[in-house]
């Protein structure tokens, strides 16, 4: 099982996302896109990548905003599988706008 991170680590780790925030409990990135259709496109190709590395963001969809949580379920908080696909998330954002 992959480490959690502390809350320090996550803290150094946000600052080489885009828009993240959060804590050792988890982080979060809310952003909206032009219309519902992409953003579900959005929601789709996400889904696309976290099955591809079985690591699976919570996501709340609202019209055309969308709220992606990462969080290692397993092991009660952040880790850098976390990281990873939150870098992920963003390069499918940079390129959906
Ligand atoms: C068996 C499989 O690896 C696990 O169920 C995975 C799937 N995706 C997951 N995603 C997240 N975010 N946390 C997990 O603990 C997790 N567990």
């Amino acid at each position: 099982m992959a480490d959690l991170l502390t809350a320090e680590a996550v803290r150094d780790e946000l600052g080489g996302l885009t828009g993240w925030s959060g804590d050792g409990t988890g982080i979060s990135r809310t952003v909206e896109l032009s219309s519902f259709p992409a953003a579900i496109a959005v929601v789709d190709r996400v889904a696309g990548t976290a099955e591809e590395v079985d690591h699976h963001p919570d996501i709340d969809i609202r019209w055309r905003t969308l709220t992606f949580r990462c969080v290692t379920h397993s092991a009660g908080g952040v880790t850098h599988r976390d990281i990873d696909l939150a870098r992920q998330i963003d390069e499918i954002i940079r390129s959906a706008r």
